[in-house]
């Protein structure tokens, strides 16, 4: 088994991959905490583990992304510790068909970096791929794998929690699509707010980025909250919700390989 690692700023996913079925068979999502302990840690993988039948001895390679620099480190000391195989961290500088062709290449979050190996391998030629995590990320990549550009807007549920946090009366809501656009109360205007207006954003940004570059995209949606927004069915080929545990895994592999010969 190959297990990737994929640590976003909300959650942290835990992805088992069974070459033998060709597919993620388990995968375990775990809060972000930049003050985890890492005996909470491994409880929980012990547990998960244990429940779902799942040995250490199996797993044979450990990739890692991770957005959250206090805890990579930890993290990765603790995968070397608990499973004892060859783990490799992705980043800029990893081998990958993808080439960064930004201002400061090294900036860039490796989820993204992940996604784009992903989506430019499993789908092929020029594509955007919209991840929805707590930020919404739109990523740039050409015919020829050049990763051309980042989008950053807040995600759907970073949006909420800040209205929350940064108003008296706005009560925290949840993410359900309401039946109209006018909101006829507070949680019905929040809703639709939200749920319509990142449907257009979505949209407006997609448009905006074809206008700079008219190439034929194919539009890949990732991300926890992919498919909250219904209403953009049309706009996407694919909703991809293990694109970057494939794309940690692609890299990986990638580096093992080109190491060891
Ligand atoms: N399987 C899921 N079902 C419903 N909501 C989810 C799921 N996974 C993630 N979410 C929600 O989607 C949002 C983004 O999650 P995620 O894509 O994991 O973000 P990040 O990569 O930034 O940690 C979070 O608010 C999370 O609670
Ligand atoms: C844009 C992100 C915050 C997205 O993280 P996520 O929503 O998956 O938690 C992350 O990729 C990041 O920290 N990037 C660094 C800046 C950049 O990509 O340019
Ligand atoms: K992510």
């Amino acid at each position: 088994m190959f297990l990737s690692i994929d640590v976003g700023n909300s959650n942290m996913v835990f992805g088992f991959y069974d070459p033998e079925q060709d597919r993620w068979t388990h995968q375990l999502r775990l809060p972000t905490r930049g003050d985890m302990v890492l005996t909470w840690l491994e409880k929980n993988i012990r547990l998960y583990m244990l429940e779902n039948d799942l040995k250490a001895s199996q797993v044979k390679a450990v990739g890692i992304s991770c957005v959250v620099p206090v805890i990579t480190k930890p993290l990765i000391k603790f995968v070397e510790a608990f499973f004892d195989k060859p783990v490799h961290l992705v980043h800029v500088k990893s081998q990958s068909q993808i080439r960064v062709n930004t201002k400061n290449p090294t900036e860039i979050g490796t989820d993204l970096l992940a996604n784009a190996e992903a989506a430019f391998q499993i789908y092929q030629g020029p594509c955007i791929i919209v991840d929805f995590g707590t930020a919404l990320t739109f990523s740039v990549i050409n015919k020829k794998g050049e990763l051309l550009g980042v989008n950053i807007v807040p995600g759907l549920e970073t949006a909420i929690k800040s209205l929350f946090m940064h108003t008296a009366k706005l009560p925290e809501v949840k993410l359900e699509l309401p039946s109209s656009a006018i909101g006829k109360d507070t949680v019905h205007a929040i809703q639709a707010g939200i749920l319509y207006g990142f449907a257009g954003l979505v949209r407006g940004m997609l448009s905006s980025i074809r206008a700079e570059i008219p190439l034929e995209f194919k539009v890949i949606a990732t991300g926890g909250l992919s498919a909250i927004l219904t209403q953009l069915k049309e706009e996407f080929d694919v909703i991809d919700k293990e694109l970057t545990l494939n794309g940690i895994k692609l890299i990986a592999e990638k580096n093992f390989k080109n190491n060891k010969a």
